[in-house]
């Protein structure tokens, strides 16, 4: 059942009995949301750039695109329940493990047996900045060792995230940009090993479109769940880059090298339907649908025993870990190459002066 009038209305009193103040992001992402579910579509004109607060409102509206009205409404109920579980789950049992930590870009919550990792930031199509890779490691190594018996990772917004945050690339140390390079490389490696290592069930609610390094990765959850609005991309030569997050290998097997190759070499975006005919994802729902269909499944695998899971996890994966962690490290250290290289510093400066998109 869709979130109703009324569970709407009762969300937004719940907001107002927030204790803790949920930062700007978050607020923004809600108002956003309320936008969307009353009134359709962003249909105000964008505020001057020097009008901050109404600039940022606008935006976080604008991003969510063609966002069905009753997705909206339940996107905006389900962030409320998320944002009232995690004060009354502090409540009742501070200073244990369920105590949640503050990250900037994502919103983290534990709840019926399950650690949901969102990424959030929305009015950037949930692009992976530096720090948001970070924070992401610590919330998994975090979920490894919490009371959760499966740990779900989503998308706040219309985006389930759209890659590495290309202005990455402009953050350079004083080391240079061969120095910024090799940083990234162990960044990267130590991301991917992160999924590689991670022993509980790790599920993707893909809520939209997925690009890149967030699509890569997919190889190493144990089930993919998305709404029929998400594609699949990973446009690696389009940005003069090279596969990573073991896709050069978790892909083949997959899907076969054909078509692996039209993915990773060719840049061929998958509809949701496409990427589950050819095995990356689990099951594809109507997106009218999803979030309903999607949670109540995983509530109930959350019900499975604990232990069980994670040995049957080690059983499936574990002779493929070392192979899976060479893997990696080639990979970082061929992309290590290619962000030095002509093709990968010309498509980013596309991109961020606005020349190019995907
Ligand atoms: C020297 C070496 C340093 C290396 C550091 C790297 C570290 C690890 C790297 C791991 C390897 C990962 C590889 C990848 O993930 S490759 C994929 C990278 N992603 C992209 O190329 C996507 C780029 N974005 C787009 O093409 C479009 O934004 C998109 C199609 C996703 C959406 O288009 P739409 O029109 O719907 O929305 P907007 O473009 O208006 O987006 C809203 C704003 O968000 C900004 N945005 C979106 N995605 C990104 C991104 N990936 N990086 C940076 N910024 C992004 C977009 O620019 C808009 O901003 P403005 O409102 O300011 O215009």
């Amino acid at each position: 059942m869709r979130a109703s009038q009324e569970d709407f209305e009762s969300a937004m009193n719940q907001v107002k009995l927030l204790k803790k103040d949920p930062g700007n992001e978050v607020k923004l992402r809600l108002y956003a949301l309320y936008k969307q579910a009353t009134e359709g579509p962003c249909n105000m004109p964008k505020p001057g750039v020097f009008d901050f607060i109404n600039k940022a409102k606008w935006d976080a509206w604008n991003a969510l695109g063609s966002l069905p009205k009753e997705t909206a409404r339940q996107n905006y109920v389900d962030l409320v329940s998320s944002l009232t579980s995690s004060e009354s789950s502090s409540q009742v049992k501070p200073g244990a493990d369920r105590e949640q930590q503050e990250y900037e870009n994502l919103v983290v919550t534990s709840e019926d047996g399950i650690t949901k990792i969102m990424f959030n930031r929305p009015t950037r199509k949930n692009a992976i900045s530096t720090q948001m890779y970070q924070e992401i490691m610590l919330a998994l190594k975090a979920a490894s060792k919490d009371d959760s018996t499966i740990t779900v990772v989503t998308g706040n917004g219309d985006y389930y995230c759209s890659g590495n945050d290309l202005a990455n690339f402009t953050d350079i140390p004083p080391g240079g940009v061969e120095e910024k390079a090799k940083q990234s490389a162990i960044m990267l490696r130590d991301f991917v090993g992160t999924f590689i290592d991670f022993p509980k069930p790790l599920i993707a609610v893909v809520n939209g479109p997925a690009v890149g390094i967030s699509v890569t990765i997919l190889g190493l959850f144990d089930a993919v769940y998305a709404s029929d609005r998400a594609t699949f991309h990973t446009p690696f030569s389009h940005l003069g880059l090279s596969p990573e997050g073991c896709a050069s290998y978790t892909f083949p097997k997959i899907m076969g090298p054909a078509k692996a190759t039209e993915m990773l070499i060719f840049g061929k975006k998958l509809t949701a339907g496409e990427a589950c005919a050819q095995g990356l994802v689990t099951e594809v729902f109507p997106d009218s649908t999803f979030q309903k269909e999607v949670w109540t499944r995983l509530k109930a695998y959350s019900k499975l025993p604990p232990n069980s899971m994670r040995i049957s996890k080690q059983v499936i994966r574990n002779m493929e870990k070392e192979k899976l962690h060479a893997v990696n490290a080639e990979e970082s250290s061929v992309l290590q190459e290619r962000w030095l290289s002509d093709e990968c510093i010309n498509a980013t400066m596309n991109f961020l002066s606005k020349k190019a998109k995907l």
